[in-house]
């Protein structure tokens, strides 16, 4: 299958800072992908380089094949953008804001302003088509940008940090709608602060550190990386560990409070067993605690100064 987008060695430099150093990732066509990162990896700089906002100062970026230089308006008519400023014509109304937008990449009129209707209706603002964008409330400027996004009925979808400072309400009504857009053959590229929204909703995540990959990953590989913390509650407090078989599925065994607590990259699989030998060998569990290694946790360790580089890019 063709890949929505394909980087390589992609570079860019603002005078001393350098942004993207050496940057290559494929996207594959239909995924839903995240770029997390912390402030200033490079994420924006990134996406405003597909988008022809940004001129690369080295390396390759196609978008569906097409050069996003050379190859500007093949590659930039493929994409709806949610950017993470509000850029917006502020004094139209929004639906005329949206048909301009249609016009702009070469829809008529008339079908410009059925297009403007459906993507005010697919993000739930059809009745406030006739307000300006500046008398919408925070979240329904949010919802308004995923709207102009899709005017333009485009394959892939880039939606920068499109839940930032929205209600939990509203961030669940939009990860619905966006999955109902991947599900529906769209390609999704989504940065995002919030490590439980990646979690949630991506195939496959990048992780961008100081303008380099450390990392390409399904969400569930990299929770496997991180480690598992059992904790095991006795009727009598121990004082010292009991003698218990790990095969090598445990990393670390020790005693607090009187409860064992032990430290497994897969804890989910080592309690049951771990619970069969404690009960064998006479010991009385009265509580057992299995918490998961969270992506949050993970990605803070890998981007922690800089030592993701480290790491050993894989991209
Ligand atoms: N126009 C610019 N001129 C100079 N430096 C810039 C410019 N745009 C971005 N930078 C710098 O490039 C680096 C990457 O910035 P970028 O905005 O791409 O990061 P980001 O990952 O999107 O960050 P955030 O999560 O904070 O939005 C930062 O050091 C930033 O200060």
């Amino acid at each position: 299958m063709e890949a929505a987008i394909e980087i390589d060695d992609l570079r860019k430099r603002y005078g001393d800072v350098t942004a993207l150093d050496g940057v290559s990732l494929s996207v594959p066509e239909g995924s839903f992908f995240g770029l997390l990162g912390p402030n200033g990896a490079g994420k924006t700089t990134f996406i405003n380089i597909l988008v022809g906002l940004v001129r690369k100062s080295g390396g390759e970026a196609r978008v569906f094949g097409h050069d996003v230089e050379t190859e500007y308006r093949e590659a930039r008519d493929r994409i709806g953008l949610a950017p993470q400023e509000f850029n917006v014509d502020r004094f139209f109304p929004i639906r005329e804001v949206l048909e301009h937008k249609a016009g702009y990449h070469g829809i008529p009129a008339d079908e410009a302003r059925e297009r403007a209707d459906a993507a005010l209706k697919q993000v739930g603002i059809y009745e406030k088509r006739d307000t300006r964008f500046d008398w919408l409330s925070g979240g329904m400027k949010r919802r308004f940008l995923i709207a102009r996004a899709l005017v333009t009925d485009p394959d892939l979808l880039i939606l920068d940090e499109p839940t930032a400072g929205v209600d939990v309400q509203l961030r669940h009504d939009l990860w619905e709608l966006i999955t109902e857009l991947n599900e529906g053959g769209t390609t999704i590229l989504l940065t995002t602060h919030y490590i439980e929204e990646a979690e949630r909703l991506c195939d496959e995540v990048a992780i961008l550190d100081q303008g380099q990959v450390a990392t390409v990953s399904t969400p569930d590989e990299l929770m496997d990386r991180g480690t598992d913390r059992i904790t095991v509650t006795f009727r009598d407090p121990i004082r010292s560990p009991p003698d218990i078989a790990t095969n090598g599925q445990v990393d670390a065994v020790g005693v607090e409070d009187g409860r064992l607590v032990i430290s497994a990259s897969r804890g989910g699989l080592v309690a049951p067993d771990l619970v069969r030998e404690l009960d064998a060998a006479g010991y009385e569990i009265v509580d057992l605690d299995v918490s998961r290694t969270s992506l949050e946790e993970v990605f803070v360790e890998m981007t922690r100064n800089g030592s993701s580089v480290a790491d050993g890019g894989e991209a």
